[in-house]
């Protein structure tokens, strides 16, 4: 197993109190597996990201341990976070490809990240990555605002890589992308997972039917708890939790016109993270909520790698 989560909570330090933006999620990461992570807007997606590379100022890690490659992450000290962090397990964040320092050429920024890491660069195997996420070695002597996003954001995922992380977070990567490029970057991500430079992803998106093209597996987060987790097949076509079956049911269909089948959203909104109530966090939106739904519900596994947190999916 590369990387084993359990019970993880991080919390955002407000003027309003603490945002429980995680608060007790656990899974597993197999050696190999791309999961996809989704989940509407602040169900804490990207705080996970972020919390297995580095904690900012506000947040705190308020419980639970992370175990990479069989060692636990020191996730509070930050210092000692810097023997995995690019090393072992590595981020390519949300609006990365937007935060390319514009007075930097590509090759610079490669050699400066390098050497802030104590390692001098190999130019051939520079340019054989390149080409595996099908860039040209030219693009090392151009500045970002001479690349397209989707080029750009090539270039980010190799310059995350270099290490050979065990795994690779990819946060939103394709979102501002046109089609054709998201299908480079999920090529290019794939590519990096077959020749081996990473070991394992986690594929942040809200694009479900985007993840599962690429997601072994897929999980679902929902007000900073896991929702359900599946093989990406059954999560699609058989998903048991109330929200995912929402979630899935909510997707457009090319060639369906609204007329026949109107989209429908899930009516109402997620919970504050300020103070939750206690219970299952949906029970609110869900069809199914009873009085049994007061209690929260375990995390249960129903089939074998399918675990779901709802009292209705026995
Ligand atoms: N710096 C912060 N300070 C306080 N609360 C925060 C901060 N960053 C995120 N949050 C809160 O934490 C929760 C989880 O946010 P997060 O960004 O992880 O969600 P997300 O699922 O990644 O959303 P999105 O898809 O919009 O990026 C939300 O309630 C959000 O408002």
């Amino acid at each position: 197993m590369t990387l084993t989560v359990n019970d993880l909570r991080v919390h955002y330090r407000t003027l309003r109190g603490e945002v429980r933006a995680l608060d007790g999620v656990g899974f597993d990461l197999a050696d190999g597996e791309i999961l996809g992570l989704a989940g509407e807007s602040g169900c804490g997606k990207t705080t996970l990201g972020k919390a297995l590379i580095r904690l900012d100022g506000r947040m705190r890690h308020a419980g639970g341990t992370v175990t990479l490659d069989g060692e636990e992450l020191p996730l509070s000290d930050d210092r000692a976070m810097n023997a995995y962090r690019f090393h072992k397990i590595s981020l390519v964040p949300q609006y990365s490809m937007s935060a390319l320092n514009p007075t930097r050429r590509i090759g610079r920024m490669v050699r400066e990240l390098l050497a802030s890491r104590g390692v001098s660069v190999d130019t051939d195997e520079l340019h054989r990555r390149l080409a595996l996420v099908g860039l040209e070695p030219g693009v090392l002597d151009r500045y970002p605002i001479e690349l397209s996003g989707g080029m750009k954001q090539r270039a980010v995922m190799v310059i995350s890589t270099l290490l050979d992380p065990s795994v690779l977070i990819a946060d939103e990567v394709t979102s501002a992308l046109d089609v054709s490029n998201q299908q480079a970057v999920v090529g290019a991500l794939t590519g990096l997972r077959d020749k081996g430079l990473v070991t394992s992803m986690i594929f942040v998106t809200h694009d479900i039917g985007l993840t599962s093209h690429i997601a072994d597996s897929i999980m679902v987060m929902y007000a900073g708890k896991l929702a359900e987790k599946a093989p990406t097949k059954i999560l699609t076509t058989a998903p048991r939790h109330p929200y995912t079956k929402m979630l899935i049911g909510s997707l457009p269909q090319v060639g369906a016109r609204y007329a026949d089948k109107p989209l429908s959203g899930i009516a109402g909104s997620p919970p504050s993270l300020l103070d939750p109530p206690a219970g299952c966090r949906f029970r609110d939106r869900c069809p199914l909520a009873d009085r049994q739904c007061a209690e929260e519900p375990p995390v249960v596994e129903i089939a074998p790698r399918h675990t779901v947190a709802c009292w209705k999916a026995a």
